[in-house]
């Protein structure tokens, strides 16, 4: 089933502030989309709207195309799993899973065998077989989860929202647990919508990432798209490491302020900017100016650089020249791949990888 959201606004109960502020965002019947994003940007409070456990003030919420937002949460056929939506912990694995099944209304119940039957099934695709009588503390983290996901499954929903569901786990059972959850996925087709802090964990499992900020959505996108395009300096810093070169547009280009750094073109307006570049794509230039790189650590064919000039020093991880010595002396920088940023947004939009005119070696300011 597909979620479609149209100009979600839901502002705060207590001050009247927006928490999700006009947020539009389809995801596909079938796909897995995350929600990432600082804490306060209001991940969960937009799944929150979605499950129909909060209202909204402004625009519609559609699954399969049909408007949902008079629909209560019960009767929208969502699974659901919080971080803390703890188990019932007098009821045995068993009965927690078949809890939502067992308090539908009469008409709609399965008999016992039925819910029986259900469980049985829920335990074995879980990995939990012969665990049913047992009691949540009986169990482990990644164990009781698993059975926090079956819980939300036996009502046998189309769409699982999960709000950061392995954010207890150590790490090892965390990527366990990954694997098996991208895989129920596929098996059951679900549309799945996760929220979680950790951006390793959204590009491995998620088809598309959402990344939200201030209770907007700022790009949607692939992980792939979201790292090599970023929409804005934000989106760039959250998608992967950056190194901030400060400097100035004069005359058409781009002059850091630290010296040996090559001047590159830029076509924007005078005045202060700044360059946000992946450490990544800094090249290293011997013999092109008068600075010292140290090569500090070697990891294959990748160096950690103290690239010092007067008395300043940049440290970044980028590709070994070849043939250099673990001292390269008389060298500059090339940050032509960077991105060129002006406070919260860029001045100008390169794309890596175009080559760029030859132009004077920077002096600094
Ligand atoms: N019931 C509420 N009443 C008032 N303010 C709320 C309520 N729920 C959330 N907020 C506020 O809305 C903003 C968004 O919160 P939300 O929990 O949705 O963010 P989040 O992105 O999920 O954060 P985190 O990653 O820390 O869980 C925050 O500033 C929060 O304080």
């Amino acid at each position: 089933m597909s979620v479609h959201l149209d100009h979600i606004i839901r502002v705060s109960p207590q001050n009247g502030r927006p928490i999700v502020n006009d947020v539009s965002l389809t995801v596909e019947d079938g796909s897995f989309t995350a929600l990432v994003g600082p804490s306060g940007a209001g991940k969960t409070s937009l799944l929150r709207v979605i499950a129909g456990l909060d209202g909204h003030q402004g625009g519609t919420v559609s699954i399969d195309g049909a408007r949902v937002d008079n629909v209560n949460a019960r009767d929208r056929n969502i699974g659901f799993v919080f971080q803390h939506y703890a188990l019932f912990a007098h009821m045995t694995v068993a009965a927690n899973i078949g809890f939502g099944l067992s308090i539908r209304p009469r008409r709609s119940r399965p008999g016992r065998a039925e819910i029986e039957r259900r469980v049985a099934e829920l335990l074995e695709l879980m990995q939990l077989s012969g665990m049913g009588s047992r009691y949540p503390h009986e169990l482990s983290g990644g164990q009781r989860q698993r059975v926090a996901l079956a819980r939300a499954l036996a009502t046998e929903p189309r769409v699982l929202l999960l709000d950061e569901p392995f954010g207890a786990l150590d790490p090892v059972v965390r990527r366990q647990i990954r694997g098996w959850l991208r895989d129920l996925h596929e098996r059951l087709g679900l549309t799945t919508i996760l929220v979680t802090h950790d951006r390793q964990e959204a590009t491995e499992l998620a088809d598309t990432i959402a990344l939200m900020r201030h209770g907007r959505v700022v790009q949607t996108g692939t992980a792939q798209q979201l790292e090599d395009t970023p929409a804005d300096p934000f989106v760039m810093e959250f998608t992967g490491d950056v190194i901030r070169i400060p400097g100035r547009i004069d005359r058409g280009l781009f002059v850091a302020d630290m010296p040996d750094i090559r001047a590159f073109a830029a076509n924007a307006a005078d005045g202060r900017g700044e360059v946000l570049i992946r450490p990544a794509d800094i090249r290293l230039l011997p013999d092109a100016g008068s600075a010292m790189a140290w090569l500090r650590q070697t990891r294959g064919m990748i160096g950690t650089y103290d690239f010092t000039t007067g008395t300043q020093t940049l440290r970044f991880e980028t590709v070994i020249p070849a043939g250099a010595a673990p001292i390269i002396v008389n060298c500059a920088l090339d940050i032509s791949a960077g991105r060129i940023a002006q406070g919260d947004g860029w001045i100008e939009r390169q794309e890596t990888g175009v080559a760029q005119p030859a132009t004077p070696q920077s002096t600094g300011p």
